[in-house]
């Protein structure tokens, strides 16, 4: 693990939250992007090193869409920067760490991305994301 990449909030309606965060943080999303696999439409906020993702369901299947009906707007995962997904992802799964998606996925933002499941961290979702290389 390298760093937090980015806290993943889940938002009912995109452009309402753009504003909001907007006004919160002085500085305007600097991208939003449609991730199909995921139904979701994201948009990212940069805060110095850091960066915040909001996410928009784009269907009832949507992950987000399932999170929001359960437990309404907020914080919904941590991601983290990695080095080697691949790698990474074999060390946690030996330990103990439970891979939602058993091998690395297209995200958001220039990513590969992989999820442990809530039930293996805490009752955290956390997201691995390991960035393209040209
Ligand atoms: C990849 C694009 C973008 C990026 O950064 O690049 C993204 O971040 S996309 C983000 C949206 N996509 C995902 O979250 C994919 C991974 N998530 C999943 O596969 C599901 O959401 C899963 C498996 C975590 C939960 O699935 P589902 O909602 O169908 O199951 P349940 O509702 O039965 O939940 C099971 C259990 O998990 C708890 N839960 C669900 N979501 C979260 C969460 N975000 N944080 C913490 N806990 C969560 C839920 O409460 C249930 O717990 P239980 O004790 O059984 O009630
Ligand atoms: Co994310």
């Amino acid at each position: 693990m390298v760093r937090i990449e980015h806290i993943g909030i889940a938002v009912k309606d995109l452009d309402k939250a753009n504003a909001l965060f907007q006004k919160l943080f002085g500085t305007p999303s600097y991208k939003e992007e449609v991730v199909d696999s995921e139904h979701v439409t994201t948009s990212f906020f940069g805060i110095g090193p850091n960066k915040v993702e909001l996410l928009q369901a784009g269907a009832p299947e949507s992950a987000i869409a399932k999170y929001i009906d359960r437990k309404g707007e907020g914080i919904h995962h941590i991601a983290f920067e990695v080095d080697d997904i691949l790698a990474e992802m074999e060390r946690l799964e030996s330990e103990g760490f439970e891979l939602i998606n058993k091998a690395p996925k297209k995200g958001a933002d220039n990513k590969l991305v992989c999820f442990l499941h809530p039930k293996s961290t805490n009752g955290v979702l956390v997201e691995l994301c390991q960035e393209v290389k040209a």
